[in-house]
């Protein structure tokens, strides 16, 4: 790997704080750093470098994945980070650290790569990107790339001024539009399923596949982040960037070695094919929902509009559940099935490709009792590839039961999504980054829905805190004759594993 200079905008913050530093400890450990690697911290506070090297220790030490620290490799790893002061509106801060960056550069003999990663408020992107070009913090005779975290925009129009703005300093292909999901390991080990089995590829159309269900339910409920969630909700916060891009990596299908480009424009196909939804149209595929108190663990919780810092009778969405179809040959007439939300019964993240039944559907079947087989991805909290199939029960009479197969068990200690994305990042591959074209396409796609609930057309329907979600979720399902999966399964009736693969 080339040796790099990673210059981290937001190094005092949280974000850094959970996810980054830990995320680069775990690299550093397995091998996955450059050998020549330096990280620059900036913010305001007046921090010298022992006080911020404190400071990451103490965030490995809380948040990292691996239990046990290694002290000698921490002591080696921490030699790597060193703090200034820079506050991002003032240019003459971007000079100063241009020099530092400069003279070890220098020193050491080291080409001028350099890695910005804004781990800040999306009002300081702009900004940043104007004063990197500005001061020839990017203009060096190495590369430069810019890792940026969402919000990337507020809707269609203000994603489009920020990526034009940022594209005076950064071309497309130096921009890591970082979405975690994408970084998320089983949806990475999925694609590399999907990819290498020609079964799984034959089975991956229309003429096979029923409907597809995926599904982001969160226990939490807004946190500590009012001031940001109430002004973005569900639609903006999870279902325009990490859901759209779940439905994207599912629907597209590539092969063993696709790479970044191939992924880029496959995805930006099925944007493009995603039938449209007109305003008047919404309330037809769309469920809007917000919580209302109710019982998560046998505790009492608030309601969205008693939680601190709310709006008094905010309209805020804190769910969404959608039908979308692609016009294209290999998925037209199979309905995706998204739903997302806060306070909801439990923490699961998944995807289920649920398969015809050709059987039943002739009506050959004579009891009706199989269940269709299904392929499920748990991303979260457990991971874990499984197929549903059919057996046999007890005696020949028996009415067969399902079965599930473990393809690919979570092996427990997998790298987490911000180690993927970092180290891809530094290896330059935007394979699982979101490409401009597919976030000007996701936010087109949500922006009538953005419309309809900006203008109240939409129902607002309050579910109580600590079930699935609105009863309207369900019926968007039943009227096309299927259900969610998992949802309410009592632990008696959960699947057996039969056998791992
Ligand atoms: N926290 C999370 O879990 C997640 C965060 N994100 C995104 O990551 C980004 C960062 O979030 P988070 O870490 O939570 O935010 P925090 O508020 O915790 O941190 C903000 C950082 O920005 C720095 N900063 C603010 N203003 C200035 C300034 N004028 N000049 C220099 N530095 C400044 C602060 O440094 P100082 O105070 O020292 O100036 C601090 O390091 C946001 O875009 C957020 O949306 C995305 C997903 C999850
Ligand atoms: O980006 C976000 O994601 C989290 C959920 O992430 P997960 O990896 O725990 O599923 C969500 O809580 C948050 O509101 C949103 O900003």
């Amino acid at each position: 790997m080339e040796p790099t200079t990673f210059v981290l905008f937001g190094a005092t913050g949280d974000l850094a704080k959970r996810k980054i530093y830990p995320a680069l400890f775990n690299l550093f450990i397995d091998d996955k750093l450059p050998a020549s690697f330096a990280l620059i911290g900036l913010g305001r506070r007046d921090w010298s470098d022992d006080k911020f090297r404190g400071n990451i220790e103490q965030s490995i030490r809380d948040f990292s994945r691996r239990k046990a620290v290694n002290e000698s490799k921490l002591a080696a790893f921490l030699q790597a980070f060193s703090y200034s002061v820079l506050d991002i509106g003032n240019l003459e801060d971007y000079a100063k650290l241009l020099g530092r960056i400069e003279s070890r550069e220098q020193k050491l003999g080291l080409a001028p790569n350099r890695l910005f990663y804004l781990s800040v408020g999306p009002e300081y992107f702009e900004t940043i990107a104007e004063n990197i070009q500005e001061s020839g913090l990017g203009s060096a005779n190495g590369w430069k790339r810019l890792v940026i975290e969402k919000p990337f925009g507020h809707d269609l129009q203000t994603a489009r001024g920020l990526n034009a703005m940022l594209g005076k300093a950064f071309a497309e292909e130096e921009i890591f539009r970082i979405d975690h999901y994408l970084g998320k390991p089983m949806l990475q080990r999925f694609k590399v399923l999907q990819q290498s089995n020609p079964i799984i590829q034959t089975l991956w159309t229309n003429r096979s596949i029923a409907n597809v269900q995926i599904t982001a339910n969160e226990t939490v409920g807004v946190e500590e982040r009012a001031g940001y969630y109430d002004h973005v909700g569900a639609l903006r916060d999870m279902f325009q960037n990490h859901m759209l891009q779940l439905l994207m990596m599912t629907a597209i299908r590539t092969s063993t070695g696709s790479d970044a480009e191939v992924v880029r424009f496959k995805k930006k196909h099925i944007m493009e094919a995603l039938e449209p939804l007109q305003k008047a149209d919404v309330a037809n595929s769309i469920v809007r929902g917000q919580y209302g108190s109710g019982y998560l663990q046998g505790q009492p919780v608030n309601g969205y509009t008693s939680e601190p810092g709310i709006a008094e009778g905010s309209m805020n969405d804190t769910f969404i559940a959608a039908k979308l179809s692609i016009d294209d040959s290999f998925w037209r007439g199979v309905p995706f099935y998204i739903r997302t939300g806060k306070r909801l019964k439990e923490k699961s993240t998944r995807i289920v490709i649920e398969f015809k039944e050709p059987l039943k559907q002739s009506s050959v079947s004579e009891d009706g009792a199989a269940e269709p087989n299904l392929l499920v991805i748990e991303m979260s909290p457990g991971e874990s590839i499984s197929l549903q199939l059919n057996t046999m029960g007890a005696s020949v009479k028996e009415a067969s039961k399902p079965i599930c197969i473990d393809i690919d068990p979570g092996q427990g200690d997998l790298p987490e999504a911000y180690e993927n994305l970092i180290h891809d990042a530094l290896l330059g591959d935007g394979t699982y980054f979101a490409h401009w074209d597919e976030v000007e396409a996701s936010w087109a796609w949500v922006q009538p829905i953005l419309e309809a609930y900006e203008e109240n057309s939409v129902p607002l329907h309050t579910y109580a805190a600590g079930t699935y979600g609105p009863a309207e979720a369900d019926e968007l399902l039943a009227r096309d004759g299927y259900h969610w999966w998992f949802d309410a399964v009592e632990p008696a009736k959960q699947l057996t594993v039969a056998a791992q693969l």
